[in-house]
């Protein structure tokens, strides 16, 4: 790279529009969508498509309420001709739907392009020239007036062909292409002289389309132009102002959310964006930008994966894990804070509330996604996203300490992996941690009597394995839990107890979860898992006193005095 790229290079002039209105515009309703998938997309392919492929794609574009449908460029190749004539005479265009093809500004190809189109109900003839002032100079050697003697002359054409097949409605469309790179006051002109051919009115609408060929400034340039040429070309009450970004800079959505507010009624763009160079707009993100602002966009992208599918055979192109909206990411926290955030975002949420979930712009659902990849665990994951997965996939609910406690044990297999782990290997973790009947305790069945004279006094006989060796011990105290740590004679006490059924119905368990402190002041959690109440309780006593011996936290004195053989 240069160190001073200003010497190949120059920075985009600013448009003198100082009272521009479009910065304070909010967008209210949808405009009118186009997709040229078929023509701009296809012309960017490796492989273009072929008949199947492109009746794929032209279903699905119908089928997510695309009323307008640029289907080719027939006049350039067999197979775009051959596509046009299956749909005119396997009568496939649904009534509301008007197909639009492409041509340049060539009599021969101009002429060809109405053979394609023959017994069409209804069509929209797309002609175009370039405009810009390099392609005058080096495609065109041609000056202003050379470049709109082509416009007007291909216009004047378009109509005798449509006045010769009155059987079908014509609407007609202009691009001054290369519009961004053109002086305002040359595109106005050249769209005044080729609307003074065509002659729309309020109720037949000539369709005049200013692409940003090639974006080359920020997107408030763009509205700037488009804000400029409305307020300048003739009759505007006869036009539908339509927009045609690419994505040179990576901004194309954003101009056309910009030229929108300044004034424009019509989008041109492509599904996820495919189309020349770095693509044409994305119609997909588009809609939903504006769905997510609370406007029904008029487009359906509720099987958003279907689309993306589609999308992706017709193109023979994959679609970016992180693409909005639809990437295999997108929905996807590994991070620790976002799936604290998320966890908390839907316990708080309530039936009917405005959607307001952190890190989550859209309800996956609401594109045909499920919630299953929301949180994803690796080694920038903490405790939320483990305990919202444990929750989620096994209706486990851990208390916030165990939370802290267990993620650290999760968080030392992923460091030690660098690989994300599943919701069934936490679950797996979980069950080697804190469920495992090879510690230095095992339980082995128990009794639990009321004293008949004193109600609050329970006894409690328990059978164990200590090391390998049967035992039988006794204790008592004001519940279970109270007489197992009597029993068991350590050191140690409990913190704190909780439990909850996982499961409905008679496959039903309980999970207990106690917390227990040793000498040193060391806290660790056990977890019991037993259809039985009572057993799980004594059976998280004993994982919390398994694994604080695992590490060193007790004295690992066998309760000889009280066992049995
Ligand atoms: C920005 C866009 O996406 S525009 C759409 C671009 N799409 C495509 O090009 C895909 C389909 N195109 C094609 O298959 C071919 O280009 C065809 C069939 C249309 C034409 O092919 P060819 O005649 O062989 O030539 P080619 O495309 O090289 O034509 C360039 C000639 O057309 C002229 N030309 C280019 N665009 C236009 C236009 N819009 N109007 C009039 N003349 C034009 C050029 O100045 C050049 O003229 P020259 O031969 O006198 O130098
Ligand atoms: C033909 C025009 C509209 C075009 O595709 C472009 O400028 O990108």
């Amino acid at each position: 790279m240069l160190q001073e790229p200003s010497t190949k290079y120059r920075s985009f002039a600013p448009i003198p529009l100082p009272d521009r209105t479009w910065p304070s515009k909010v967008i209210s309703a949808p405009p009118m969508w186009c997709s040229v998938d078929l023509r701009d997309g296809n012309q960017a392919l490796i492989e273009p498509m072929d008949g199947a492929r492109k009746r794929r794609m032209f279903d699905l574009l119908v089928k997510t309420g695309f009323k307008e449908i640029e289907i080719g460029f027939p006049a350039a190749s067999q197979t775009d001709f051959d596509f046009c004539r299956e749909l005119i005479e396997q009568n496939l265009i649904p009534d509301d739907v008007t197909v639009q093809v492409l041509v340049q500004c060539r009599p021969e190809l101009i002429a060809r392009t109405y053979e394609a189109l023959k017994g069409a109900r209804r069509a929209i003839v797309h002609f175009y020239n370039s405009t810009s002032t390099v392609q005058r100079r080096v495609v065109f050697g041609l000056d202003r007036a050379g470049i709109t003697d082509i416009a007007v002359k291909a216009a004047q054409c378009v109509r005798e062909h449509a006045d010769r097949h009155p059987e079908t409605e014509w609407r007609f469309e202009y691009s001054p292409e290369s519009f961004t790179g053109t002086e305002l006051d040359f595109a106005v002109e050249i769209c005044d002289a080729v609307n003074a051919v065509l002659q729309p009115t309020p109720e037949r609408r000539v369709i005049i389309n200013l692409p940003a060929t090639v974006e080359m400034a920020t997107p408030n340039i763009y509205a700037d132009q488009i804000e400029w040429f409305l307020r300048h070309v003739k009759n505007r009450d006869c036009i539908i102002l339509s927009l045609h970004p690419h994505n040179d800079r990576g901004t194309g959505v954003a101009a056309a959310e910009l030229g929108m507010m300044a004034g424009a009624d019509r989008v041109e763009g492509t599904l996820f964006g495919n189309g020349e160079r770095t693509g044409n707009v994305d119609v997909v993100t588009l809609a939903l930008n504006m769905y997510t602002q609370g406007v029904n966009p008029g487009l359906d992208f509720s099987n958003i994966n279907e689309a993306a599918r589609i999308a992706e055979h017709c193109n023979q192109l994959p679609i970016h894990p992180r693409h909005p909206y639809v990437g295999d990411l997108v929905f996807t926290a590994f991070s620790g804070s976002h799936q604290d955030a998320i966890k908390k975002g839907f316990a708080a949420r309530r039936d009917g509330d405005i959607w307001e979930i952190p890190y989550l712009p859209i309800d996956p659902r609401d594109v045909g996604r499920t919630y299953e990849s929301v949180i994803r665990v690796n080694s920038q994951s903490g405790k939320g996203g483990i305990a919202y997965l444990l929750e989620r996939d096994y209706g486990i609910t851990m208390p916030r300490r165990l939370q802290i406690e267990f993620s650290q044990v999760v968080q030392a297999v992923t460091d030690a992996t660098g690989k994300e782990l599943s919701s069934e290997q936490i679950w797996s973790l979980f069950q080697k941690e804190f469920l495992a009947d090879d510690g230095a305790y095992v339980y082995g069945g128990h009794q639990l009597t009321s004293l008949r004279d004193q109600h609050e006094i329970e006894r409690l006989s328990l059978k164990l394995k200590c090391h390998g060796q049967g035992a039988l011990l006794h204790g008592e105290g004001n519940g279970p839990i109270d007489a197992i740590v009597d029993a068991l004679g350590l050191r140690f006490d409990v913190l704190s107890y909780e439990e909850h059924s996982v499961g409905t119905g008679s496959g039903a368990k309980a999970m207990a979860f106690v917390e227990i402190t040793t000498p040193a002041r060391a806290t660790l959690f056990g977890v019991g898992y037993h259809e039985n109440i009572v057993t799980a309780s004594l059976l998280a006593v004993l994982s919390a006193v398994n694994r604080a011996l695992q590490r060193g936290l007790l004295d690992d004195a066998m309760p000889v005095a009280t066992a049995q053989g």
